[in-house]
């Protein structure tokens, strides 16, 4: 099985119910959407085959993957998934909720951008939703998204920088709607990957 991987990188899990927790992310080729704050460029790839993709993971300790990109879901399928937990490893995934997941995976992430009803649709159980919110925004209305264990506001960034009024705006929605929690993009405060 070949996958158009994007980068492959050893680190700190950096935002939502999982962070501070270490992981590999696995980062896939190319998106669905164009998001106009998107920080990360995904477009280039290269073929890995799984075990190429094993062969490349096997030096670190850690036994949990993340799978991201780009959208994750336009590549993975149960069959891969399926292949990685067959070699002990426990898989998170963040996708934008506008494709299936596979079956097997062990923590899902979705952060939808659009068409909530059509998300519950195709994943109506999550691990965690995580909005990445600017100043002005609506709350997303939890009525018509997946159930979700745990639900974050996350303060858009400039790329590295952070951008206060967008702090600001999260920090004063989660103290009016207790349900949802704050989510920093910690990995960029303390200038990992
Ligand atoms: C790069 S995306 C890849 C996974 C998938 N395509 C998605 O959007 O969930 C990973 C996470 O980063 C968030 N994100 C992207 N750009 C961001 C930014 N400038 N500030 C805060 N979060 C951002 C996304 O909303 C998503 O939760
Ligand atoms: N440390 C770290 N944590 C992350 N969590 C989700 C990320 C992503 O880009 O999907 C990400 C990332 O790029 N770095
Ligand atoms: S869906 Fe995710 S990876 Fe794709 S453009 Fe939006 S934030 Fe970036
Ligand atoms: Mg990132």
């Amino acid at each position: 099985m070949n996958l158009n991987v994007n980068e492959i990188f050893y680190s700190l899990q950096g935002e939502g119910g999982r962070s501070g927790q270490p992981s590999i992310f696995i980062r896939l080729a190319k998106c669905n959407l164009t998001c106009s704050f998107c920080d990360t460029d995904f477009e280039r790839g290269v073929k890995m085959t799984t075990d190429e993709v094993l062969r490349e993971i096997e030096q670190y300790s850690c036994k949990w993957i993340i799978w991201t990109g780009g959208e994750p879901t336009l590549q993975l399928n149960d069959a891969v998934v399926a292949l990685f937990k067959e070699k002990g490893y426990l898989q998170a995934i963040e996708t934008n909720g506008t494709r299936r997941v596979p079956e097997g995976i062990d923590y899902i992430t979705c952060s939808p951008k659009q068409q909530f009803e059509k998300v519950r649709e195709l994943i109506p159980e999550v691990d965690e939703l995580r909005f990445p919110i600017q100043k002005g925004d609506p709350l997303p209305d939890v009525t018509i998204l997946p159930k979700a264990k745990h639900h974050f506001l996350s303060p858009i960034f400039d790329n590295h920088n952070i951008i206060q009024e967008n702090i600001d705006y999260c920090v004063s929605l989660v103290k009016e709607n207790p349900l949802w929690a704050l989510s920093l993009q910690i990995h960029k405060l303390i200038g990992i990957r």
